[in-house]
């Protein structure tokens, strides 16, 4: 059986070592003969890496393991490029999502003005990162949950169409995972389900198990009630607020099951109203999962074991698994993947990069037919989509006009007014990461 060479891109990150956990965990299903951790800190990588060490040392010590920030080292010799970097890491999430709240508007990693700046940042990182793969692996996949996806995707469809890159999100899985929990499932791979929309912005039309049985009455009397707030699957209270909110976006449209995120485009003022300017997502993360990360990591150094370590398997990041697999073995897997539309939706933009149902297999994803979308759905993608295309073009052209017209085109953004007063102060953040505006 051939066994892969993988490089994780972002090595540094905080959900490199559940990744490799969960990898190590696979092996079975997909062996591998060599892991690399590749990220561009190589400061923050060697924590995290020096503790993925001992741990590959103690399960897989045949697996040839490699850290690096140089590139021609990272890039050669790989079947996959699993790619989670965050271009400007937690202190430019903060400031993504405290700049404009001091404007009235939300502060979200992926959503509003913190979504396009974090685009803004992320397209060259995630382009360098393909054209590194190119150039030294050019048989190889990229598999990128690099955020913010939809903005990614658009980039690398423009300027790269012919890259092999997949995008993929893992909300509609976590959601699917307590939609399974809801239902009394073993696994959210007992349901098949039809999906539509972009990245973060989508909804669910049919659910089934694989007898054809329709799940959805059972699911939606539990949504309404509850949202996605599951008992057991608690989580920090932001999240929790997330799951449970998706009751009053599940009541805007109770033809659909909505994606969590919709909760920043439909009740903006709600989520306003319950921000801390002064404590974001960002925090939370810094002081929660970026500390305990690390703090593992270090014990781990520092034993130079990992017996009483409490870091485990993100085996809910099996699907990236489940998608190198579709690709190494033409599994046809059926998953929700981030493509270009031509017509899969008959009536949205064939352009438009949008999230919906593909067959996986070696030559890549084949969208599965999605047809006609209701108005309400298309009314609210046709705005998102555009914002998402104007930043793309806002950094190709390196045009101030056009991005402040994205930001003036967020249905979170209230006024032209409020989009220039937030632009010009994310311009000021962000000049090490954005080209330069005109
Ligand atoms: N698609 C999904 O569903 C999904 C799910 C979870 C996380 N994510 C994304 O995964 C990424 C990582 O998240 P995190 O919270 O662990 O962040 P993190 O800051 O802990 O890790 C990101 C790493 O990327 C590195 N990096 C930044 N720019 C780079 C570049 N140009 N080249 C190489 N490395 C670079 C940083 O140094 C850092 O170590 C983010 O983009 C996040 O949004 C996506
Ligand atoms: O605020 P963060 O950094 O904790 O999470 C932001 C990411 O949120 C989504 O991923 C979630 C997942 O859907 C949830 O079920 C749980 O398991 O954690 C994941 C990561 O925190 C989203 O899909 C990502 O794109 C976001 O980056
Ligand atoms: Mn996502």
């Amino acid at each position: 059986m051939k066994k892969f060479s993988i490089v994780i891109a972002g090595g540094g990150s905080t959900f490199t070592p559940g990744i490799v956990l969960m990898l190590l965990d696979h092996l079975d299903k997909f062996p591998i003969r060599k892991l690399k951790l590749y990220d561009n800190d190589p400061e923050r990588q060697e924590i995290i890496a020096g503790a993925c060490k001992i741990i590959l040392k103690e399960q897989a010590p045949d697996v040839e393991f490699v850290a690096t920030s140089d590139p021609e080292r990272a890039f050669t010799d790989v079947d996959f490029v699993m790619a989670h970097i965050r271009v400007g890491k937690y202190a430019m999430r903060e400031l993504d999502e405290k700049i404009p709240l001091k404007y009235g508007v939300l502060g979200q990693e992926t959503c509003g003005p913190g979504g396009i700046a974090y685009g803004m940042r992320s397209i060259g990182g995630v382009l360098e990162i393909l054209d590194y793969m190119e150039q030294y692996s050019p048989n190889a996949w990229m598999l990128n949950y690099s955020n913010p996806a939809a903005i990614v995707a658009e980039a690398t469809r423009r300027l790269r169409p012919n890259s092999k890159i997949l995008n993929i999100c893992d909300m509609p899985i976590g959601i699917e995972t307590r939609m399974a929990k809801i239902l009394g499932l073993s696994s959210r791979k007992e349901m098949e389900v039809r999906y539509f929309g972009l990245n973060h912005f989508g909804w669910w039309t049919e659910i089934r198990n694989k007898e054809g049985k329709d799940l959805m009455p059972q699911l939606k009397e539990y949504v309404a009630k509850n949202g996605y707030a599951v008992e057991g699957e608690e989580a920090e209270d932001s999240w929790n607020d997330t799951f449970l909110k998706a009751r009053d976006v599940y009541a805007v449209d109770p033809t659909t099951l909505p994606n969590t995120y919709l909760k920043y485009y439909l009740f903006p003022d709600y989520v306003v109203k319950h921000s801390n300017p002064d404590y974001t997502r960002a925090n939370e993360v810094i002081d929660g999962r970026e500390k305990f990360v690390f703090s593992e990591c270090r014990k781990v150094i520092k034993n130079q074991s990992t017996q009483g370590c409490a870091l485990h398997i993100d085996e809910h990041a099996s699907y990236i698994v489940d998608l190198a697999r579709a690709i190494a073995y033409n599994t046809k897997e059926r998953m929700l993947l981030i493509v270009e539309n031509k017509g899969a939706i008959s009536n949205f933009d064939p352009t438009a990069m949008v999230e919906i149902p593909c067959l996986v297999g070696n030559n890549g994803p084949e969208p599965l037919m999605v047809g006609k979308i209701p108005q309400f759905q298309k009314g609210l993608m046709e705005q998102q989509v555009s914002v998402e295309k104007l930043v793309v073009e806002a950094w190709i052209a390196q045009s101030y006009q056009k991005l402040w017209q994205a930001l003036t085109l967020s249905k979170t953004v209230p006024s032209a007014k409020v989009a220039k007063d937030i632009l010009d102060e994310l311009i000021e953040a962000n000049k090490e990461y954005w080209p330069e505006l005109h």
